[in-house]
């Protein structure tokens, strides 16, 4: 059967635009993820916020997975930082949509917010969740101090959703430490899967072709700069790097700086292009420094395949899917030792890990490479096997499904068990309140017919017992108590016959004549005068019940009924009735159990007051006295 996933993503849809200031890697990822589930069997829906009126509700992207513009707040652009406020809605319009849907097996949300989201969802349908959180609030405001514009709430929010996560997915062993060291996650919980690159967008195009496609001089030393310019991702690293290659290495060479708000580069739009420019111009390397504006995912592997070297500089960086893209072109990696960086770029094998903040051995590390020119041929080589080994998407995905799979069958059973268990609570519940009920108002029958069923018995006379189902093992149950014993060690039978019993009188009585005389002909067959009739029935309509008491009614037995719910037609037709003052047929058998062994209690007690001496055959019956029944009182 397949399995319904919702990927929920508030901010990031794989709709959205790469480079923009709130669009980059979990876009992607959201994306790929929700691709590589559906091409492995899934099907997936992804849940983003409505931020342009026109988005239709819901976009079949892919196949098997849809786009759900889920509405929260006014459907524009807001920055991430302010849709806090509109979670609630989110959550809302999220679970409408999916109660018109398909049981969704599984969550995976994606940031803190849509956490939040799943972990409503989760108390409220009871879906099990598993969270990427892509970014920590902790960690961003350690990094970025003040400049951090989360609501501090985020720091409680990202707490419970630590706590109630099914999994947690770490994207790097750095991503891991952090949720235990600053959230104080369970380590069973966490299983670090990172982010992967497609095969089908990147791969290494011939550098001379990516050139002549982009209009880069073929002889010129590029270094690559690409992503958000946002200023923790510290562009101004790479470009003071790129000046120390310039100036104190003399090397010649472009750095190009992809990226932004819009396709022509433009300050007004990208603000971070104006401090960037003129940081540039500032250390004199303002003609070597080209900022190329905004470029969809589709042409980025030709500038990841044209350059020599990609310089990743953030201050830290969760994850950062950019080194791998650059690898799985062929391209020799200079990152940051921050984060994912420091677990993707495997230094001095496929490029460099330096310090964030260390512009001049990013300098010196450029200029040595440049030197270098077999190194930097064999670095993009290793780097480009090393992505293919270990960061692909169906890899990452099939891990992902993998960590999916471990909870589902852990909330089946969990679920299961639950479901069972609240139904047994219930049953209890209800038996609870049918003993109860029933106590306020069985014991003054109980009562009467324990008297009469004792003067029977005193009389030498005898009880013919009968019943459908379970009324017809109780008959018979009742029976075995009587002619066995009880409570009484040792006493003489009662005489008690279950009418429910020969199944060669029964068979033959109903395949003759019929069904609904099958007790009426024993009554009539075995009753004699001070005999009594017990019938069982919960609801007192059963026909061949019904027939007995009128025949035992005519030969002036007693009649008594154990009954349940309103007593049925039988209510009318017997001299003491125990009716259950409950109507559901498994709780009246349950009390009439009770009744049945309460009957035999209190008639034992009645009957087996004065000792008798007799010959037993009972083991320590010589030193015992046999009670039997002598005088009913
Ligand atoms: O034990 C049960 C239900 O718990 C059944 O076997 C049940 O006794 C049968 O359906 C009987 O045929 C019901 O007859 P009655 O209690 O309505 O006279
Ligand atoms: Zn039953």
């Amino acid at each position: 059967m397949t399995k319904h996933i919702a990927l929920i993503s508030e901010h990031a849809t794989p709709l959205g635009i790469f480079g923009g200031v709130d669009s980059g890697g979990q876009n992607v990822y959201v994306g790929q993820v929700a691709k590589h589930l559906a091409a492995i069997g899934y099907s997936v829906d992804v849940f983003t916020r409505r931020d342009r009126p026109q988005l239709p509700e819901v976009v079949e992207w892919h196949c098997g997975v849809r786009i759900i513009h889920v509405s929260a707040g006014k459907p524009e652009v807001l920055p991430k930082e302010a849709l806090l406020p509109h979670m609630e809605e989110f959550t809302t319009n999220a679970i409408a949509f999916m109660d018109r849907q398909w049981r969704y097996d599984l969550i995976h949300a994606n940031f803190w917010m849509s956490a939040l989201v799943a972990a409503e969802i989760k108390r409220q349908r009871g879906i099990p969740f598993v969270v990427t959180f892509h970014a920590l609030g902790r960690v961003r405001r350690l990094h970025q101090g003040n400049a951090d514009r989360f609501p501090d709430e985020r720091f409680a929010i990202e707490d419970r959703i630590v706590r109630e996560a099914d999994k947690i997915i770490a994207e790097c062993p750095q991503d891991r430490e952090d949720l235990l060291s600053l959230y104080q996650a369970d380590p069973e919980k966490i299983k670090v899967i990172p982010c992967g690159f497609d095969r089908s967008e990147f791969w290494q195009i011939d550098r001379f072709q990516a050139r002549l496609s982009l209009g880069i001089p073929q002889q010129e030393r590029i270094v690559l700069q690409l992503g958000r310019l946002v200023p923790r991702k510290g562009v101004d690293n790479a470009i003071r790097g790129f000046a120390r290659l310039v100036e104190q290495h003399e090397i010649t060479a472009r750095l190009l700086i992809v990226g932004g708000e819009s396709v022509h580069p433009d300050p007004q739009i990208t603000p971070e292009i104006g401090r960037l420019n003129a940081i540039a111009s500032t250390l004199g390397i303002g003609d070597r420094v080209t900022f190329i504006g905004h470029r969809g995912r589709e042409v980025l592997k030709y500038f990841y395949s044209a350059a020599d070297v990609f310089v990743t500089t953030p201050w830290y960086e969760p994850f950062g899917i950019t080194p791998l893209e650059a690898m799985a072109c062929g391209t020799p990696v200079i990152g940051s030792n921050v984060g994912g960086i420091k677990f993707t770029v495997k230094d001095g094998e496929t490029g460099y890990l330096i310090a964030p903040n260390e512009p001049e051995i990013l300098g010196d590390r450029l200029a040595f490479l440049f030197q270098n020119h077999s190194l930097l041929h064999l670095l993009g080589k290793q780097a480009l096997r090393h992505v293919e080994r270990c960061f692909t998407w169906q890899k990452v995905t099939s891990e992902i499904a993998a960590l999916y799979e471990t909870v589902l069958a852990g909330s089946k059973l969990v679920g299961n068990s639950m479901h069972e268990l609240a139904a047994i609570a219930s049953s209890f519940d209800a038996a609870i309140q049918a003993f109860q009920a029933s106590k306020a108002t069985l014991s003054e029958g109980i009562l009467a017919a324990a008297k009469q069923l004792s003067h029977c018995f005193a009389q030498g006379g005898k009880v013919l017992i009968c019943g459908n189902g379970g009324s017809a093992a109780e008959a018979q149950h009742l029976a075995a108590e009587f002619v066995g014993r009880f409570r009484c060690p040792y006493r003489a039978g009662l005489p008690a016959i279950a009418l429910t019993a020969d199944s060669a009188i029964l068979t033959a009585w109903s395949n003759d004549v019929g069904y609904d005389d099958i007790f009426a002909r024993q009554v009539k067959t075995f009753a004699q005068p001070g005999d009594i009739l017990l019938g069982i029935s919960t609801s007192g309509r059963s026909r061949n019940v019904i027939n007995a008491f009128q025949a035992a009614r005519q030969q002036n037995l007693s009649c008594i009924a154990l009954l349940g719910g309103n007593g049925g037609e039988l209510v009318g037709l017997a001299d003491i009735v125990i009716r259950v003052p409950a109507n559901d047929p498994q709780r009246i058998q349950e009390v009439q159990l009770l009744v049945v062994h309460l009957l035999c209690e209190l008639v034992e007690e009645k009957l087996l007051t004065v000792p008798q001496l007799s010959g037993s055959k009972e083991p320590g019956a010589g030193s015992r006295e046999q009670l039997s029944v002598i005088s009913y009182q």
